[in-house]
């Protein structure tokens, strides 16, 4: 797991103060990691435009040009000259080194974008939002200083963005850079040492990113087991049944030793999975919402009210009855559009699914906060997994997955793992780290995937 930060301006006072660092140090540091990528991937020689905005981006942006003169060809673009003193340093010294600023925008095989880093902090104006576009068609190899520009300190892009292959960001990582509105401009993401090592820079953070090493797969180790051994976990079917097999489906692949759909009609199953019609005297995982539809409200309450191991998905966010299981450990996963729902159930915000998606890390938070007990999962393209002050970010997924059922494997996935015991949060995170990593792993092209496919992928992980 890495750390994630808000903001990085504390980590950067406690160079200055504790380590007497300054800021010239930090940055000829950020600059060194940005030229040292340059140099590990393109040929000598290669030109490198470097447009820098008027702060201390842009003067990241100008000691990087110091840094390659000579070995490449340089091409530095001032359109706003420097306004902050270290940009106006900077720029002294490239100018003592001879180099002349370029007045335009011109191809090159690599363009680097130092014009708005963590300072974007009102819209852009007609003369950056021109730059940006104009950067964005040209068809050479872009690595954005920091933060792409056009992305703010929240991680919105409410105009345009500088769309990056890499993303070097100083320091640390940052929230801005893994909200869903930032990810199609990030690119890859790499994080430049400022100077002294990562570890003494960071501080304790509540946010992580997942890694794949984050996932704990049920693997057997016990040999003297039976079925029992591994849980049985109780799917319960609404009208659309399809949710519900798909979930029951996705657990049993993922080792519960039992798996039955509980629903009053007759339906067809695989042979291995069971039909019920109340839930199982052995039952050790519940999972309901999927597919739900109308559904005996009597019924549903007494389910909720068992103490018992349950993940809550869908239709059932819509749903009052769902509010006193919140005060209990449970395992919530809404899509953005369900989410914005529940929120409005337990009064803490009336918002849209568009508002929402520009702070998500924020009404995460906020719902964690009055519901301290809930494991909370909110899809998306970087899924949020908070629970009580802390929040996970997985940033596996791929579009391969916007496909209806996608999310009921991720509910059957995260039930199984109930079912054998994990903790909610385990359970939340293995799963959605399964979910994404298999999806990943699907070798045909991305926009074929059935929920089938997902399952048989997660099978080999
Ligand atoms: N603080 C530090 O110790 C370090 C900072 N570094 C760099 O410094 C950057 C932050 O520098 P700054 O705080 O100077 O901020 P920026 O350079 O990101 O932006 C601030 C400048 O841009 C202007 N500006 C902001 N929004 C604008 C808009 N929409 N249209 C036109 N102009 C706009 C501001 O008026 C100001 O002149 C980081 O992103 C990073 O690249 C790195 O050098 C590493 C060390
Ligand atoms: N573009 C994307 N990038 C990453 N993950 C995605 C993307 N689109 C969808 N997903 C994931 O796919 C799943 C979709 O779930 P959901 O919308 O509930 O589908 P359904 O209810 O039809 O099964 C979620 O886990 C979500 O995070
Ligand atoms: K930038």
């Amino acid at each position: 797991m890495q750390h994630i930060y808000y903001e990085v301006g504390s980590l950067d006072k406690k160079c200055y103060e504790k380590f007497a660092l300054t800021e010239d140090i930090l940055m000829e540091h950020a600059a060194s990691s940005i030229a040292r990528f340059i140099e590990e991937n393109f040929e000598k020689k290669s030109s490198v435009l470097i447009v820098c905005g008027p702060g201390n981006n842009g003067a990241d942006g100008l000691a990087l040009g110091r840094l390659l003169y000579k070995e490449y060809e340089v091409k530095l673009y001032l359109p706003f000259g420097a306004k902050s003193q270290m940009a106006k340093l900077q720029k002294n010294r490239v100018e003592l080194l001879g180099l002349t600023l370029h007045e335009e925008i011109s191809e090159s095989d690599i363009v680097v974008d130092a014009l708005f880093g963590s300072g974007l902090n009102k819209d852009l104006d007609e003369t950056s939002l021109n730059i940006i576009n104009t950067l964005n068609q040209l068809n050479t190899y872009k690595i954005a200083c920091d933060i792409p520009s056009g992305i703010n300190i929240k991680g919105q892009v409410n105009q345009e963005a500088f769309y990056a292959d890499t993303t070097i960001t100083m320091g640390a990582l940052k929230v801005a850079l893994f909200n869903d509105e930032a990810k199609d401009y990030v690119g890859k993401i790499e994080v430049a040492n400022l100077g002294i090592q990562r570890s003494i820079y960071e501080e304790k953070t509540n946010i992580f990113l997942l890694e794949k090493e984050d996932m704990n797969l049920p693997l057997r180790n016990k040999k003297n087991s039976h079925k029992g051994s591994f849980g049985h976990l109780n799917v319960i079917a609404g009208c659309k049944k399809g949710a519900g097999i798909i979930a029951a489906k996705a657990a049993f692949g993922f080792g519960a030793g039992l798996v039955s759909v509980v629903c009053h009609e007759d339906i067809d199953l695989p042979y291995h999975i069971m039909q019920t019609h109340f839930l199982s005297d052995n039952c050790t995982a519940i999972a309901i919402g999927m597919g739900l539809g109308k559904y005996e409200t009597e019924e549903i309450k007494t389910i909720l009210a068992k103490e018992i191991p349950t993940i809550i998905d869908a239709d059932l966010f819509y749903e009052e009855i769902i509010l006193e299981k919140l005060k209990s450990d449970v395992v919530l996963t809404p899509h953005p559009k369900e989410f914005c729902a529940l929120l409005k159930l337990c009064e803490i915000a009336d918002i849209s699914v568009i508002q929402l998606q520009k702070d998500r890390f924020e009404y995460v938070s906020k719902f964690c906060n009055k519901y301290p007990k809930v494991t909370l999962l909110l899809k998306g393209a970087n899924v949020l997994i908070g629970k009580d002050k802390e929040i996970y970010v997985n940033s596996f997924g791929t579009s391969t997955l916007s496909k209806g059922g996608s999310g009921d494997v991720l509910s059957g996935l995260i039930a199984s793992l109930l079912a054998q015991s994990y903790n909610s949060l385990d359970a939340a995170i293995t799963a959605n780290l399964a979910h994404t990593l298999a999806a990943k792993n699907y070798k045909k092209n991305n926009y074929s995937l059935i929920p089938s496919d997902l399952v048989e992928e997660v099978k080999k992980l």
